[in-house]
């Protein structure tokens, strides 16, 4: 049970283990943080997750909240092309939440954020009417000018995306359907995916050194409204080839297990936390062994048009505009 809101942030803040110290003047504990010497140009981005909207007790783990509410901030930054430096968490706790599941909701957090040297400096603590909700407030840093646009696609570019999509949305309807055991015993991937994604940071930091301008813009609402909104900040046209698509393994088995189509789950589902992103053709075309060699896959799914700004999907040779929403917070009411 929780009881005293200064002895559980006391014992929050001793889930820290990892992060900067440098440009830290001031940490967690006085009325805010104080940073100095921070690089270049400071990319700064928030993301929350509520509980029955983000996830149920079924879906995910203490552990796996803070690690995904993290990745999803840290995503952003990578989506600009910058390295994150620092956090603020902000916490809404209601009854039934024990100070034991708070423990590692920071530990998850603090799992996610220990690649990057990231340092959580500060946030806040409050009791909730019903639902947990987990916001960070992430600063990042990204050299001056040089951030990745959702506005720079050109026609002629190629579209493509830094991995599989599709099985963070196969992994929440096996876990919504089945519950962890089953799930995680017959699909596990799918499981880890949903539970677990990884930001891609190292991509978006190679995009930033390629010299390609590419527009970029990380997958949380579903490949298809991200290619929307590239094409929206661009004044272009997107055409997507379904077939190009990536799909994992088990994303393929299970949707033919329950007879559902594995590339609704890519273009509409979302909380991928790939890259996506458009660059000059004979550039990519150069440049993505040059990526491969440092693990970077950079996997053609389309290309843009002039036009009028939206989405096309190619299936089956045929040409359709795309017409869906991806996720979206409003969309049933
Ligand atoms: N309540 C708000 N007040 C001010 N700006 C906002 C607000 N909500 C969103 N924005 C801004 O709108 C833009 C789009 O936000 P959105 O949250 O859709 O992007 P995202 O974080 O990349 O996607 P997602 O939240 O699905 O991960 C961002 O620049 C964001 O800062
Ligand atoms: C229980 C449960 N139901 C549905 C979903 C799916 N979901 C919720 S928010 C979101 C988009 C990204 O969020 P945001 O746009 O807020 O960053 C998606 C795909 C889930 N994860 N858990
Ligand atoms: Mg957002
Ligand atoms: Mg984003
Ligand atoms: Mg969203």
């Amino acid at each position: 049970m929780v009881n005293d809101e200064f002895s559980l942030i006391r014992s929050l803040l001793q889930h820290r283990v990892s992060g900067r110290e440098k440009g830290v003047e001031v940490d967690a504990g006085d009325d805010a943080a104080v940073l100095n010497r921070l690089q270049g140009s400071t990319v700064l981005t928030c993301d929350t997750m509520v509980e029955t909207v983000h996830f149920l007790p079924e879906t995910m783990e203490p552990w796996d909240i803070g690690w995904k509410c993290m990745t999803a901030n840290i995503s952003d930054v990578a989506a600009m092309g910058g390295r994150p430096t620092h956090a603020l968490v902000s916490l809404a706790v209601p009854e039934g939440w024990s100070r034991e599941e708070l423990g590692p909701i920071y530990r998850g957090m603090e799992d996610a954020s220990a690649p990057f040297d990231l340092r959580i400096v500060g946030g806040d603590t409050v009791s909730s009417p019903q639902h947990l909700v987990l916001t960070v407030v992430l600063l990042g840093e990204v050299e001056e000018g040089q951030a990745l646009l959702r506005s720079s696609a050109r026609p002629g570019d190629i579209v493509f995306v830094t991995g599989e999509t599709g099985s963070s949305a196969a992994g929440l309807h096996l876990l919504k359907n089945r519950g962890f055991n089953s799930a995680a015993q017959r699909y596990p991937t799918l499981v880890k995916a949903h539970r677990q994604p990884v930001p891609r940071v190292d991509a978006g930091r190679w995009l930033l050194h390629s010299g390609w301008k590419p527009a970029c813009n990380d997958v949380s609402d579903g490949l298809a409204r991200e290619a929307w909104e590239i094409a929206e900040a661009s004044g272009i046209r997107i055409l997507l080839e379904r077939e190009k698509v990536p799909l994992g393994e088990e994303t393929v088995a299970y949707a033919r297990e329950i007879g559902a189509d594995p590339y609704y789950w890519a273009l509409e589902g979302g909380e991928d936390f790939e890259l996506l992103g458009t660059a000059p053709r004979e550039a990519f075309l150069r440049g993505v062994r040059e990526a491969e060699k440092k693990g970077i896959r950079l996997i053609e799914i389309g290309r843009v048009e002039e036009g009028p700004a939206g989405v096309d999907c190619k299936v089956n040779g045929q040409r359709r505009e795309w017409t869906g929403r991806g996720y979206n917070h409003f969309a049933d009411r």
